[in-house]
């Protein structure tokens, strides 16, 4: 459900072990404080950011942050996926370590979802795990991955292969940091934001084609509500969660195998046509349902196709972590609100991505 708080905030409820708000308005990134309950044992806070957030927004937010009466560090990282690593994460906790945090103090992740899962990560290891605070700074953050507890970084086998799920206490977003993000990382959140639209809801699908940066907190919260559903009815993905990797399983073998040159959102919308393009080719779907799909998405200012061969891509699929014993679970469209879990045996992989790679 999404409400609408006082001062026109919408807000969602998550109501995960550890339940905890969504806040989406305008103005909110100096008052993050105000958003967060039960702060009465918290008195040190760490901001982990990156060094692009960290010139456009860290001193709001830590200026904020003082007001409200902690003693705040900040911990900055080189922007970008390559960031997303052990040894970043490394850095995070010893920052954490260095300022003399305890179990009770708060971790702040301000910025995209590398920021997100890096930080949610180390808060997640810290002593055991410390409180922390999702502060979204990019469209895909804010409609994804600020939100379910999913925290993670890469090894050098791909993506996302060490992590925890880790409910945040909070997550705040100001649309006014979203409504600043270039064409190309606006987009990169859009691919997210229409995979809900593939999943379950056409009309979502729809209005994401119109104008979205003049309805940023309507979209985001209906986003944030799709992915809330998903969430507290499978918080550790034992089935229904799987859904929301619509995509995945396609792009994070583009993400890797392009050395992590094409972005996450990029290579889910490569992703979720080459799934489409698999279900056609099983009389799943038909081939508007590709066609229109590829537009969606190509209107959005993403791309739907790679030239990485599609026996490389195969051979990093082999290492995702849908992998289980035998079978790589795939998401596969069937309409545009509707989609099924496949599994498809190690051996069949070959062909499968044959056929997703055909344009
Ligand atoms: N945990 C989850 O559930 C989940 C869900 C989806 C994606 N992810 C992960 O999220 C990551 C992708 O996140 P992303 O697309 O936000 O990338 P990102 O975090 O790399 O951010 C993209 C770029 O935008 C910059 N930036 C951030 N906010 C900005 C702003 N307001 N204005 C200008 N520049 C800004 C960043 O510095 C960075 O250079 C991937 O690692 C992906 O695996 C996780
Ligand atoms: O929250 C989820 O669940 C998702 O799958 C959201 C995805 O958009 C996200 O990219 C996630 O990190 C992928 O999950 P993974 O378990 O395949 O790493
Ligand atoms: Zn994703």
């Amino acid at each position: 459900m999404i409400r609408t708080d006082g001062n026109g905030n919408s807000v969602v409820h998550v109501a995960t072990g550890e339940q905890y708000d969504v806040t989406i308005g305008k103005g909110l990134i100096g008052r993050v404080a105000s958003f967060v309950p039960s702060l009465e044992k918290v008195s040190r806070v760490a901001v982990v950011t990156d060094d692009v957030v960290e010139g456009l927004f860290l001193g709001d937010v830590t200026d904020g942050l003082k007001r409200a009466g902690f003693e705040v560090s900040a911990f900055a990282f080189p922007a970008g996926e390559p960031s997303k690593n052990i040894h970043t994460f490394a850095a995070v906790l010893e920052h954490l370590a260095e300022h003399r945090m305890t179990r009770n103090d708060m971790v702040v992740a301000l910025g995209g979802g590398v920021v997100g899962d890096v930080a949610g990560f180390a808060a997640a290891s810290y002593m055991r795990g410390c409180p922390y605070v999702q502060v979204p700074t990019t469209m895909l953050a804010a409609v994804d991955s600020s939100v379910g507890g999913k925290t993670a970084i890469n090894l050098q086998a791909g993506k996302n292969l060490a992590g925890a799920f880790y409910q945040p206490s909070a997550v705040v977003c100001d649309i006014d940091c979203i409504a600043a993000l270039p064409s190309g990382e606006f987009a990169n959140g859009m691919a997210e934001s229409l995979k809900y639209g593939v999943l379950c809801d056409a009309g979502l699908f729809d209005d994401l084609g119109d104008n979205p940066r003049d309805h940023l907190q309507e979209l985001i919260a209906r986003c944030v509500n799709i992915k809330r559903r998903y969430v507290e009815a499978d918080e550790h993905e034992g089935g229904l969660r799987k859904f929301l990797n619509l995509g995945h399983t396609f792009g994070h073998a583009i993400e890797k195998c392009s050395g992590y040159a094409v972005p996450h959102g990029s290579a889910v919308a490569i992703g979720m046509v080459m799934a489409a393009r698999v279900s056609a080719s099983r009389v799943m779907a038909d081939q508007a349902l590709v066609d229109r799909l590829a537009r969606a998405l190509e209107s959005a200012g993403l791309p739907t196709s790679t030239d990485i061969p599609a026996e490389e891509l195969a051979w990093a699929a082999q290492s995702d972590k849908k992998r289980s014993g035998d079978t790589v679970t795939f998401v596969l469209p069937k309409t545009i609100g509707n989609c099924e879990l496949v599994d498809v045996g190690v051996a069949e992989l070959g062909g499968v991505f044959e056929t997703a790679c055909q344009k």
